[in-house]
């Protein structure tokens, strides 16, 4: 398969080194404005060729990942659409979706975003196990192509990550609070400690772990966050806001000295946590359930949508179209007994009857 990669930095890195480790004949063709880090792509085995241009890196492509900083995003997405062929997915995996409203309008794009990354930046820090178990947002419109959703979601999965759709607008507000916010409160946690130890007179004699933990990200790639913040910044604002409100709730609990209150609030702090992160490590037997649909635009989006909204996570898909290309039959691989129940309800409601085999 050949795949075309814009951008060859962390992200684009590590799916070039994603492809070229676990995709039988992936050729990956690169292309950076950056001609060093180009060179850096090449000598790490992320790109098999150093393409002089957009065009050439895409020219015969069948799949093409734009891997740019956000506010590159949609001047890249106008080249690659133009340059790639009728059948060449293009997709991209940037942050926040919005900036690519304009693309999502061609059928061969459809926008991603995968969980996984990094604070550092730049091919040396990528890795080809980079998106080993990650979830991958997958952004698809009702006039996507069915075909190239289901190629993106298989070469997703040979990346070893957990593709799921979701509504680009719905991407952007979760994102804010679940990526945009920590990223906010760590650089604010590190102002903090600074502002406290210039106060006290005093340097900080030591760090402590839960500092440690929870400023990682603090001071993450520049080029690649101030782009994120402006791109979404009604959306963080707004988390912000209902941020301060909790945080002012937790003043006013102190100053009462409610113990109670705080006490509770610890307690559902840590469930909650812990639900989080359990929910993301559930697995359990898979099931394949396939059903037949209707050849027309859109209705792989909506399956996939409906089940993304609701949680269920699409271990494995196909889809067959009948030989007079009036139908089509898919195939999806759902992983837990009651994920696929849940599967199957909405499909049905949906309008499709389906099978397990
Ligand atoms: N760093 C992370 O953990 C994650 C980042 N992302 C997204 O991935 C994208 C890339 O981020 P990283 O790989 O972390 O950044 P990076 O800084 O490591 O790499 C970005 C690369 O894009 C190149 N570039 C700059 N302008 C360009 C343009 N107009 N066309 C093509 N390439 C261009 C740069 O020269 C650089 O090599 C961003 O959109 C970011 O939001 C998504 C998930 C995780
Ligand atoms: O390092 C971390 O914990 C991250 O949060 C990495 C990350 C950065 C940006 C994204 O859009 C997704 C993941």
């Amino acid at each position: 398969m050949r795949i075309g990669v814009l951008g060859v930095g962390l992200i684009g890195g590590s799916i070039g080194l994603a492809a070229r480790e676990r995709v039988e004949g992936a050729r990956v063709s690169g292309w950076d404005p950056d001609p060093q880090a180009l060179e850096r792509a090449l000598e790490r085995g992320a790109i098999d060729v150093a393409a002089p241009t957009v065009e050439a890196a895409v020219a015969d492509a069948e799949a093409c990942f734009l891997c740019a900083p956000v506010g590159a995003l949609a001047a890249l997405a106008e080249r690659a659409l133009a340059a790639a062929g009728a059948e060449c997915v293009v997709s991209d995996v940037g942050s926040t979706k919005a900036p690519l409203a304009a693309a999502a309008r061609d059928e061969r794009f459809i926008g991603g975003h995968p969980i996984a990354g990094a604070e550092t930046a730049g091919v040396e820090h990528a890795r080809g196990d980079l998106f080993d178990g990650a979830i991958w947002y997958l952004t698809p419109m009702p006039h996507s192509s069915g075909i190239l959703y289901e190629r993106l979601h298989r070469l997703l999965k040979a990346f070893g990550a957990r593709p799921v759709a979701i509504e680009a607008e719905r991407h952007d507000r979760l994102m804010a609070a679940l990526s945009h916010l920590p990223h906010v409160l760590a650089n604010v946690l590190v102002g903090q400690v600074v502002a406290a130890s210039q106060r006290e007179g005093e340097p900080i004699p030591a760090i402590a772990p839960s500092f440690r933990d929870a400023t990682r990200v603090a001071g993450s790639n520049s080029d690649v966050w101030v782009d994120i913040y402006l791109a979404n910044r009604a959306a963080i604002a707004k988390e912000l806001e209902r941020t301060s409100a909790a945080l002012s709730e937790v003043a006013n609990a102190l100053r009462a000295g409610d113990e109670a209150w705080l006490r509770d609030w610890n307690e559902r702090a840590r469930a909650a946590r812990k639900e989080l992160v359990e929910r993301d490590l559930a697995e359990g037997p898979l099931h394949e359930l396939a059903f037949v649909v209707p050849n027309r635009p859109g209705v792989v989006a909506q399956v996939a949508l409906a089940l993304g909204r609701e949680g269920v996570n699409i271990a494995d898909m196909t889809l067959a179209p009948a030989p007079d290309m009036r139908s089509g039959s898919i195939t999806l691989w759902i992983a837990g007994d009651e994920p696929a129940r849940r599967a199957r309800r909405l499909i049905e409601s949906l309008g499709f009857a389906v099978a397990e085999r």
